[in-house]
Order: C-alpha cells, then sequence, then structure tokens
C-alpha cells in the first residue's frame, strides 16, 4: 500500500546553526516543503536583519538542487519596536513573530518577561501587518505544577490576549493537553490555530520513565498523561482545520541530553511523517492525513498549498540508532533504532 500526499510543510522546526544546522537541514528538506524556523539560536534572531542572515545560512547549507524554502520568524523581546515589525514584513521572508516567556524553554532566557507592560506596540503592529504570534503556551511561575503549566498559560496570558486583540493571527504550538485542544477549538477558524508533534500524538508521559529516565523523550513541554494524547489525536483526526503539522524537531547532541542536566527537545525530522501516518493510521483516519500534512497550514498562514507530491510507503524500515556529526559528536533520533511502518520516499 502507499499514500500519495501533497508535500507536507512543517510548521515548527529548529534548524540551530552551526555543524548541527548542516546535519540536520538535510532530513527536513528531505520530506518538507517549507518550513517555519524557530528563532532560538544563541544569540536569538530579534531582528529581521539577523532574519535573513540567518535564512542565507540555511539556504548554503541545503543539499544542492533542494528547493527546500525557510520560512523565517523574529523572536520577540520586552524591546521589540513595531518598526522592527514592518521591517520584517517588508523583507518577504519573515512569515512570524515567536513569543517565548522568559525562561520557559530552551534558549528562552531574553524572551517575553511581561507581554501586556512591554510588547502591546509590537503586537498591534502585527496586527495591522497580518503577521501571526506563535506561542509555547507554558505559564512560567516556578510555582505552577509543570503539568499545569500550558492550562495556566491559557487562562492568565492567552485567553486576555485574544480578547484584546481579537485580530491577531494566533498558533498555540506544539500543544500538549485536553484543556489546549478545547481552547483552540472554541476560537474562530483562522485566527487562532495549534501546530502538533508526533511526540505529542504518539508518547504519553510514561514513556519518560518507561525502564528508567528516557532523556531522548524529554522535550517541553514535557509529556502528559494519556488522556491529554488521545485528546488531541482526536482533535488532529477529526479533520479540523485549526490543527496542522508542526514537529518541533528539536536536535541536542547525545552528551546534551544524557547529562545531569539534560537538555529539552526530540530530534523527530527523520521520522516525523512515518510518526504522523501511525497516528491517522491507528485512529482509522488515513483520509484525513494530508489535510493535516498540507493543507490547513498553509491555508491558516494564507500561503499556497505546495504543487508537488511524496509518497508514504508501507514498508517496514529500521530507525537509525544515531546520526554521527561531521565535527564528531552524535544525534539521537526519535525511536532510535525501532522499526517504524510508513516509509517516506523522496518527490515524485
Ligand atoms: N521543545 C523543546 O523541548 N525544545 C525546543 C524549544 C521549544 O520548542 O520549546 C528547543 O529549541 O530545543
Ligand atoms: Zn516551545
Ligand atoms: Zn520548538
Amino acid at each position: 500500500m502507499e499514500l500519495s500526499l501533497t508535500q507536507p510543510d512543517d510548521w515548527h522546526l529548529h534548524l540551530r546553526d552551526g555543524d548541527l544546522l548542516e546535519a540536520v537541514v538535510t532530513h527536513s528538506a528531505g520530506h518538507f516543503g517549507r518550513a517555519i524556523v524557530m528563532p532560538n539560536l544563541k544569540p536569538p534572531v530579534t531582528t529581521t536583519a539577523a532574519a535573513v542572515a540567518y535564512r542565507e545560512s540555511i539556504l548554503k547549507a541545503l543539499p544542492v538542487n533542494s528547493d527546500f524554502t525557510p520560512l523565517m520568524t523574529l523572536y520577540l523581546t520586552d524591546n521589540t519596536h513595531p518598526d522592527e515589525i514592518k521591517l520584517a514584513r517588508r523583507s518577504g521572508v519573515v512569515f512570524a513573530v515567536k513569543f517565548y516567556p522568559a525562561g520557559a524553554t530552551t534558549n528562552s532566557q531574553d524572551g517575553v518577561t511581561d507581554l501586556f507592560g512591554k510588547c502591546l506596540p509590537a503586537l498591534e503592529e502585527m496586527v495591522e501587518q497580518n503577521m501571526p504570534l506563535l506561542v509555547h503556551g507554558e505559564a512560567t511561575n516556578p510555582e505552577v505544577d509543570i503539568f499545569d503549566r500550558e492550562k495556566v498559560f491559557i487562562d492568565t496570558i492567552l485567553r486576555p490576549l485574544i480578547q484584546k486583540l481579537p485580530h491577531l493571527k494566533v498558533v498555540m504550538e506544539h500543544i500538549t493537553t485536553q484543556d489546549a485542544v478545547r481552547f483552540v477549538e472554541s476560537c474562530s477558524e483562522g485566527s487562532v490555530a495549534a501546530t502538533v508533534t508526533p511526540q505529542h500524538l504518539l508518547l504519553n508521559r510514561n514513556a519518560l520513565f518507561q525502564g528508567g529516565l528516557q532523556p531522548h523523550n524529554y522535550c517541553l513541554p514535557v509529556l502528559k498523561r494519556e488522556i491529554h494524547r488521545q485528546a488531541i489525536v482526536s482533535a488532529v483526526t477529526s479533520g479540523n482545520k485549526r490543527f496542522f503539522l508542526g514537529t518541533d524537531s528539536a536536535p541536542h547532541e547525545r552528551r546534551r541530553k544524557e547529562s545531569t542536566c539534560g537538555c529539552a527537545g526530540i530530534y523527530n525530522a527523520p521520522v516525523a511523517l512515518s510518526a504522523y501516518a501511525k497516528v491517522f493510521e491507528e485512529a482509522g483516519a488515513l483520509d484525513k492525513l494530508e489535510a493535516f500534512t498540507s493543507f490547513n497550514g498553509p491555508d491558516f498562514y494564507g500561503l499556497p498549498r505546495n504543487a508537488s507530491k511524496i509518497k508514504l510507503i508501507k514498508k517496514s524500515w529500521k530507525v537509525p540508532e544515531s546520526y554521527t556529526l561531521a565535527a564528531g559528536g552524535e544525534l539521537v533520533p526519535m525511536f532510535a533504532g525501532q522499526t517504524l511502518d510508513w516509509f517516506p520516499s523522496t518527490f515524485i
């Protein structure tokens, strides 16, 4: 059996820079037509000039003949000036602005400390420019239980934000809870949407502790209870246009994952399409897969759907145990060493 799909895009991707960029970009470019590239580098991509330069280095790292298109983002800070948003829109290469609450996740130290106090002028300009705000939706108050951070963020930041700026386009990234599903479903289509990762569709929090601590299953927002996983699966397989593919593929070297203070992030780019196909197949909803992978994202962003197609072939393949980096070191992918059922062929 095989499926032919309009070429998918990845609406949430970490490509990093330097050696890591060289190592990972081929995996994303092999399957996806475009990707929204996250700006949480060190230092973060806070200006259009930096986004343009980062885009150049991504294009340089691509295999020859690849027509993969990176869609760049700006990293919102307390000091982002509305003029920077205008510049971003005018550049034609920046497609969204990313809101990291300061301290919420990897490289978020320079993120926002007070959205309503500091960022309203920039957000109002984003409404003007029809520039989406992409949100890492977790409360950062250390007293909030880590498993409740998404829900508390919705109640304290996201709902008030949408009430204040109903015309702001918002993507709640990597949703992990039934609360987020309900919230997104309650908002108007075309103004609020969500991306969903393979790990939050296929794993629950038991996967963090199965047979011992499993650092390669650690990402933020952290995996949740089974009821939440099921709610997210129902949402994406229902065909609701508000949900679309965003892998959140977030490579960290093995030594940084297998460490006394391990980094958050799962490297899933090599397995993402196989993993999504598994979710839809198990839900008996393969007919809804293409909208999730290839239609809902571009429709939300107001971009054309891709013209080319890819094939997913139903045959077993073994995920490599690791990928070796040119400069030494390794990346361990999601489902390392395991067998998956759907094999993504290159473009047809
Ligand atoms: N998801 C993660 O656990 N990590 C991401 C950051 C993010 O998307 O929050 C990273 O950049 O490593
Ligand atoms: Zn995030
Ligand atoms: Zn991410």
